[in-house]
């Protein structure tokens, strides 16, 4: 019998799905240091982004044939390492996209309306303050005709396109290579109907010094954005980091807010995580989430799905 270890989890459906072709499945969690010894006697391993699979773990599991990777990123995987070696490695490129895109969204009408600040001060709030509050939170901006630059025009930096300009956002994209993009917008209500709008990507400079928003959706990298750049956006814009911690400079991000060069940053991913540094966690201008882009429960059950799909398709039922 097949043995795989979800280190992280699986959606039930995606388990039911392996367990009905009689895998078994286990999700008991290893911690990262008893894998060394523990993931040996398994086939396979599924992980989000918790779980380093690394040259020394993938060295230690000769049993080891595939490495799934329940969600993007690679980056906590030795992926070329372990694909020399004749392990399958897998992931699911597509599911999760709506689901970060929605939650820039759910950051960008935060930001606007200082959503994030005024759920931190209205728990103690009395009779007195609700005023005062209500003025502090008073010069909201309106979504609807502002610009949202997109730094990463691929799968999330696309649907995110698509949901801005659903609600009136013009958008600005930039990648490395130039690229025209059809972008469709489907208003929920209307069946069947759709517009096709045409998206020529800009240079970086154009969309840092335009935009009202700016998001990230590159893979990784390190400071692809710092002061120099943030320097070069408008004063009082608002940045958004979903991708991976180290895309933003920290440090230069916490300038930029303290000088008033920067409105607002939403942050979702960090250097350090799971432990990140207390004056990001706790500054006043940044809306922090802990790296919940992908957290639907609709995107982690067609991640399930997917990777129950690729099981049976490599190793068969
Ligand atoms: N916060 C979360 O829970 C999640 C985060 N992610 C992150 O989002 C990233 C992006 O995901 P997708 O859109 O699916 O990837 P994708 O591969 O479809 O798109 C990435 C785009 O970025 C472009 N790019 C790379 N380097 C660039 C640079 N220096 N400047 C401008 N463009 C650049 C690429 O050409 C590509 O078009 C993932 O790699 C992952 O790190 C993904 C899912 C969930
Ligand atoms: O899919 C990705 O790249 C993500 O960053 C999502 O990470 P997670 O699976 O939620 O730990």
């Amino acid at each position: 019998m097949i043995r795989i270890l979800a280190n992280d989890g699986i959606h039930p459906d995606g388990q039911l799905l392996l367990e009905e072709a009689n895998y078994e499945v286990d999700t008991n969690k290893i911690p990262q240091e008893d894998l060394m010894e523990k993931l040996q006697d398994y086939d396979a391993i599924i992980v989000r982004s918790a779980t380093k699979v690394r040259k020394e773990l993938i060295d230690a599991c000769p049993r080891l044939k595939m490495i799934a990777r329940a969600g993007v990123g690679l980056d906590n995987i030795d992926v070329d390492y372990a694909r020399e070696k004749g392990i399958k490695v897998i992931n699911t490129p597509k599911a999760s996209s709506l689901a970060v895109a929605e939650l820039v969204l759910g950051q960008i009408f935060s930001l606007s309306r200082y959503l994030y600040q005024a759920n931190r001060s209205m728990p103690e709030t009395g009779n007195s303050e609700f005023k005062q509050l209500k003025k502090r939170y008073a010069k909201g901006l309106q979504v609807s005709g502002r610009k949202l630059g997109i730094i990463g025009f691929g799968r999330i930096g696309q649907e995110l396109a698509r949901l801005a300009m659903g609600i009136g956002m013009e958008v600005l994209a930039t990648d490395l290579e130039e690229r025209k993009v059809k972008v469709y917008i489907q208003p929920p209500a209307v069946e069947n109907a759709s517009l096709a709008v045409e998206l020529q990507t800009v240079p970086m400079e154009r969309l840092l010094e335009e935009s009202d928003f700016i998001s990230i959706h590159v893979p990784s990298g390190k400071d692809l954005i710092t002061a120099k750049e943030m320097g070069r956006m408008k004063k009082g814009a608002c940045i958004i980091n979903t991708s991976r911690g180290g895309v933003i400079s920290e440090k230069d991000l916490l300038e930029a807010l303290d000088s008033g060069q920067l409105a607002g940053a939403a942050l979702d991913v960090f250097d350090n995580e799971p432990t990140p540094s207390a004056a990001i966690l706790q500054h006043p201008l940044i809306s922090a989430t802990p790296h919940i882009g992908a957290s639907t429960l609709e995107a982690q059950r067609y991640i399930g799905l997917e990777i129950a799909d690729a099981f049976i398709d490599f190793f068969g039922e």
